[in-house]
């Protein structure tokens, strides 16, 4: 059984969807009724955008609704596992954010909870029962529209180990390593590597888990132009895309998934997830 909270995130197709109604009281608390027309010794896995305090705060009540109702076993989809990239303390009387969220969904005690692409080995590590969803599969249809002569270009070492593993998965399309460094001061971005001579007019697609200011891709662009690349593509598993998609005209499509947001934009191609 399926619970979607998010109307417009539906990743389970064709399995039976548990009704509800949810709305705001009048003091801003959020609120849910289940309908409880339901076999509750079904296993129920709730899917959720999980973007916001708010959206949180649904959750948590769901999840405590299911449990009066004396369903045993609930799992969770959250495609984009919130405040992920705050996954170390930088700064003294800083939060370590990540661990907030996830304390408090392995407060819900839940069978499994499944992340779309997690920023780091942190928020597995951190939640309990974690399955981490690769983007796999999401590559692999970006590859089937735009073909595979292409090269996988890696940002930078964040994300190296996981491109490896894409490669094989499409059964070893070119990777190019990338670095990027950052000053150590303010922290701003300041210069990318591309560890290839001459990239001969050859078409690369960079991927990444997010896409937020736009300013890694951007940078990783000019310095892949520099190089002679070819066209340029981007896909990205969680679009947030901050600053607009303007920014990224460099590139000649972009993909992202529906983990984050909808898009109704013509330059960027949404493969829906489904599982
Ligand atoms: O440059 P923007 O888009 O702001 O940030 C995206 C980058 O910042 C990292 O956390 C992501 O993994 C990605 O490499």
């Amino acid at each position: 059984m399926i619970l979607n909270l998010d109307p417009n995130f539906k990743p389970f197709t064709g399995q039976k969807e548990i009704e509800f109604k949810n709305f705001i009281f009048s003091g801003g608390e959020p609120h849910i009724k289940i309908n409880p027309d339901f076999d509750v010794n079904q296993a129920v896995t709730i899917t959720h955008r999980l973007n916001s305090f708010n959206d949180l705060g649904l959750l948590c009540l769901t999840v405590d609704a299911l449990r009066r109702m004396e369903v045993k076993v609930i799992s969770l989809f959250i495609p984009y596992f919130p405040a992920a990239r705050q996954d170390r303390v930088m700064i003294k009387g800083e939060p370590l954010s990540v661990k907030v969220y996830a304390d408090i969904i392995n407060g819900m005690q839940l069978e499994k909870v499944f992340v779309f692409d997690a920023h780091s080995e942190v928020t597995p590590a951190l939640v309990n029962n974690c399955e981490v969803i690769p983007n796999h599969t999401f590559i692999q249809t970006v590859i089937k529209t735009i073909g595979n002569d292409v090269k996988l270009i890696s940002p930078d070492g964040g994300a190296l180990k996981k491109i490896y593993k894409v490669s094989e998965f499409l059964g070893g399309v070119d990777v190019v390593e990338c670095s990027k460094s950052r000053d150590v001061k303010t922290g701003k971005l300041s210069g990318f590597k591309v560890y290839e001579d001459d990239l001969q007019g050859i078409d690369c697609l960079i991927v990444d888990d997010i896409c937020d200011g736009g300013g890694t891709f951007v940078g990783l662009a000019e310095e892949l132009k520099s190089k002679n690349a070819g066209k340029l593509y981007l896909a990205v598993s969680h679009g947030i895309f901050n600053k607009g998609l303007e920014v990224l005209d460099c590139f000649e499509k972009i993909f992202t998934t529906n983990s984050f947001k909808d898009f109704d934009e013509e330059k960027v191609e949404v493969v829906k997830l489904k599982l």
